[in-house]
């Protein structure tokens, strides 16, 4: 049952806010045996994962292992055969489409950044605030003070102040990344899916990037997806590696790149 607005209660948790997703007593991404079948071939195949509120795992595998597949299940671009994908207790996200999903808080950053260049990096966000439904009824009126904090705290988070004035147009490859990830941030997302962030960065974009992503762990769960070990390394907590289709191991970096059916699969590519 979809029940991302009901106040529920139970023992002696808090009791739920309206519109807050329940994952008081577990994660909030919950994934079970998920399949997913291309023409007989298994790009999911028995696929379980949980993510936990405020975390930030990194995803990586080798090419084809069921990453991207991962996302678009996900994010409702691709259903599954068979499996439960949960939001929460509550959401059943195989009950909702594309749109369905995003408005419950689950956003995903694309690879190649896609901002406005002809607007500024504030009207950027402006415009990405105003894509949030909470936000439709003001739509007609001028931005109120609450609305340009949201901006300038979103601005301080992704290091653009300085930029604000400018064309998004102007920035560097690893700027409007950042903007994009802003842009996203404007809509208080609960869950953020970020598909390879670093590609195409400078290494000081690169650190900067790694600096931006920890920042927000604690208050988005993330889940990046990356193949650049050494960022990964920078970032993670807890790594969970993907190969055909299924969950090999989970772990802290040090442990996965120790397990030996880790280095069998990425010496075997
Ligand atoms: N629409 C599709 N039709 C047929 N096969 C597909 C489709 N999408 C994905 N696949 C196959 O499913 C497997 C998993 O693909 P997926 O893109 O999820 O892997 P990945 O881990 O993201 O790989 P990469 O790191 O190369 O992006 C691959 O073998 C791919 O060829």
């Amino acid at each position: 049952m979809i029940a991302n607005t009901t106040i529920q209660e139970s023992g002696a948790s808090q009791p739920l806010l309206a519109g807050e997703i329940d994952s008081r007593h577990g994660p909030i991404l919950y994934l079970e045996d998920v399949n997913v079948s291309f023409d007989g071939f298994k790009a999911l195949n028995h696929l379980s994962l949980y993510i936990d509120s405020g975390e930030l795992r990194c995803m990586i595998g080798p090419n084809g292992a069921g990453k991207t597949t991962l996302m678009d299940v996900i994010t409702g671009k691709t259903k599954p055969d068979s499996g439960s994908v949960y939001f929460g207790q509550t959401i059943n996200l195989l009950e909702l489409d594309e749109p369905a999903i995003a408005a419950t808080g689950i956003c995903r950053k694309f690879q190649k950044p896609s901002v406005f260049d002809a607007l500024t990096v504030f009207e950027n966000l402006e415009l990405a605030m105003h894509a949030d439904k909470r936000t439709w009824p003001t739509l007609f009126y001028r931005r109120n003070a609450e609305q340009n904090e949201r901006i300038h705290n979103v601005l301080d988070t992704i290091k653009l102040t300085s930029l604000s004035k400018h064309p998004a147009g102007i920035l560097s490859h690893g700027q409007k990344q950042w903007l994009e990830i802003g842009m996203l941030l404007m809509q208080e997302p609960k869950v953020m899916l970020v598909d390879e962030p670093i590609a195409g960065m400078t290494h000081q974009e690169v650190e900067r990037t790694a600096e931006l992503l920890l920042s927000l762990q604690g208050k988005h769960s993330i889940i990046v997806v990356e193949h650049d070990m050494e960022f990964v390394r920078s970032i993670a907590q807890k790594v969970t590696v993907l190969h055909e289709g299924s969950v090999l191991t989970e772990g802290t970096m040090d442990e996965v790149q120790n397990d030996p059916r880790v280095i069998q699969v990425y010496l075997g590519e």
